[in-house]
């Protein structure tokens, strides 16, 4: 509500009505008749007609217990009747696409009076195009995907395909060429892995994981073994529609029979004239409720082969339930009999597990990035909670072991933002096949790193913000998220200490054979 028009009153005349049936209360200079919400307030009546609050300003009480977008609700805005004579708003709601002004709440990179050498001032338009679009096209979509575990709708898939954010999701190559990102901002051949980088964090910045893979993450792991090893006919035939948001992929590799373990997947695929025959079974598939192709890893004659697999007779889906939101659609995937053509055949018969490795570099940085996104929230929402919330009669980072708990949970999301740029930044001047030789091994080092602060971060939080951090509402409700959701990091695209362990085997690999003390 705008305050222009409002009414205004003196903190005298407020204090007048401080009774049931007739109750004020200012906060922020704003003041709100509460005289017939009080007995609908979710936090009961009664704490409404306290001495500290009844005819008071209630400031101080109310962001103790409360977000500030209670106040932005329509439904709780209207209660506002006017404001204090003199006196103006000072706690506003960042504007889309404006940066957060509290401390390490963004990187360095956007924080001002700061400089960096990787990004240039196109970087610096499209994060702001990319924040504004997010916070007003697809937060409120994620907020309700979250909740009511829902497929994101096909309205949301369309007006981000308009941005060919699916394709800008796939990174910086050729699958960009012609086509408009972010409504011209970017040119296709400008585009990098820092914008990637910026997409893949500004989406993790909601607070809601299951929607961040509930948000295509099937196709941007699933596409890659097409544009890397499919022929141009399957190419033209299949990535169009998946571009376009029209068609929906899911990569099927992970099985109830092997995880980690990629070889021992017992999914088989036999040659029968011009088709396969697969039978087998296939757990925790990303947007595998919804998908309509899956890229899948089969057990062949010889060795394995990956088929792209429509969902036709004997495919079937159903959802498994796990600890985030079902709007990802992690399912049971189950092939019984499923008739596919050769022709789709993605890479050499015998050539899966290439195929499949290839693509684990980029998916693997891709999930850093979105937990280095969810983590830096995390701080910004523990810094301001202990700056607001009062205990023992002061802020709660008036404690000095809150402030260490502070200090750590800063140094982890600055050690991993700045691995993470500088991992980027090789990759932007390598070439594919380069990363894979150069980066699998600080790829999966940098994953466990990043993963592991995560939870450590959460954990730290979870102490921080008590029952709140525990809580799927209210003030909390970004903490309980993460903490629930913060394993996912660990464990898609490699299981942390998997990947730590394959880390310095490639190190050991490259080990010169006259190192010596
Ligand atoms: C415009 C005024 C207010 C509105 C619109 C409002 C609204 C709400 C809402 C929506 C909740 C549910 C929790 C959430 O979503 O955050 C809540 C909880 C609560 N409110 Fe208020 N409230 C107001 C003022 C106050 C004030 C002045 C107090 C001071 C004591 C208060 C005390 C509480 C308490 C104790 C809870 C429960 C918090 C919890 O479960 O952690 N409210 N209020």
């Amino acid at each position: 509500m705008s305050t222009k028009a409002m009414k205004e009153y003196t903190f005298e005349e407020v204090a007048k009505h401080d009774k049931e049936g007739d109750l004020w209360i200012v906060i922020d200079s704003k003041v709100y008749d509460l005289s017939r919400f009080a007995d609908m307030h979710p936090g009961g009546a009664n704490v409404l007609y306290t001495d500290v609050v009844a005819g008071k300003d209630a400031t101080q009480v109310f962001f103790g217990l409360h977000r500030h977008e209670v106040l932005l609700k329509p439904q709780y805005a209207r209660l506002q009747i006017g404001k204090i004579q003199g006196e103006e708003e000072s706690i506003k709601a960042l504007a889309p696409g404006e940066l957060s002004q509290v401390p390490y709440a963004e990187p360095t990179w956007l924080s001002a009076g700061y400089s960096s050498p990787y990004y240039t001032d196109n970087h610096r338009k499209f994060q702001k195009a990319v924040r504004k679009f997010f916070v007003e096209v697809v937060h409120p979509e994620a907020v309700r995907c979250e909740d009511n575990g829902k497929k994101i709708s096909q309205d949301v898939v369309d007006k981000l395909s308009e941005l060919n954010f699916l394709a800008m999701r796939l990174g910086p190559g050729k699958h960009l060429k012609g086509r408009v990102l972010m409504g011209g901002l970017v040119k296709p051949e400008e585009y990098d892995y820092f914008h990637e980088l910026i997409l893949n964090t500004e989406l993790a910045r909601f607070g809601t994981r299951g929607f961040v893979d509930g948000l295509l993450n099937g196709g941007v792991i699933a596409l890659p073994p097409l544009f890397n090893f499919g022929t141009p006919e399957q190419q033209a035939k299949f990535v169009p529609d998946a571009l376009a948001g029209k068609k929906y992929l899911a990569l099927a590799i992970t099985e109830a029979f092997a995880g980690s373990d990629v070889g021992g997947v017992h999914t088989t695929a036999v040659r029968d004239g011009d088709d396969w025959i697969v039978n087998g079974t296939k757990k925790w598939i990303t947007n595998g409720t919804f998908a309509d192709y899956f890229t899948t890893l089969c057990k062949t004659e010889p060795g394995f082969t990956v088929l792209l697999i429509p969902r036709v007779e004997g495919v079937s889906t159903k959802p498994v339930k796990t600890a985030y939101s079902s709007t990802a659609g992690t399912a049971y995937v189950t092939f019984d009999k499923v008739r596919v053509p050769f022709a789709n055949t993605l890479g050499k018969v015998g050539n899966g597990m290439s195929v499949i490795l290839s693509n684990f570099n980029h998916e693997r940085w891709m999930v850093t990035c979105t937990s280095l996104g969810a983590q830096r929230v995390v701080v910004e929402e523990c810094l301001k909670w202990t700056n607001q919330r009062i205990a023992f009669g002061k802020p709660l980072n008036a404690q000095a072991v809150i402030r260490s708990k502070l200090a750590n949970m800063i140094a982890r999301v600055e050690a991993s933002h700045n691995w993470v740029e500088a991992i980027t930044y090789q990759m932007n001047n390598m070439s594919y096949n380069e990363q894979s030789d150069k980066l699998a091994g600080p790829i999966a080092l940098m994953k466990q790193f990043v993963s592991r602060a995560g939870r450590e971060t959460a954990e730290d939080a979870t102490q921080l913000f008590g029952g709140r951090g525990i809580t799927t509402t209210g003030m909390g409700k970004l903490i309980e998220n993460y903490h629930r959701t913060s394993p996912y990091d660990a464990i898609l695209a490699g299981a942390e200490d998997v990947l730590g362990d394959l880390g310095v085997r490639q190190a050991m690999k490259k080990m010169p054979r006259n190192a010596r003390l």
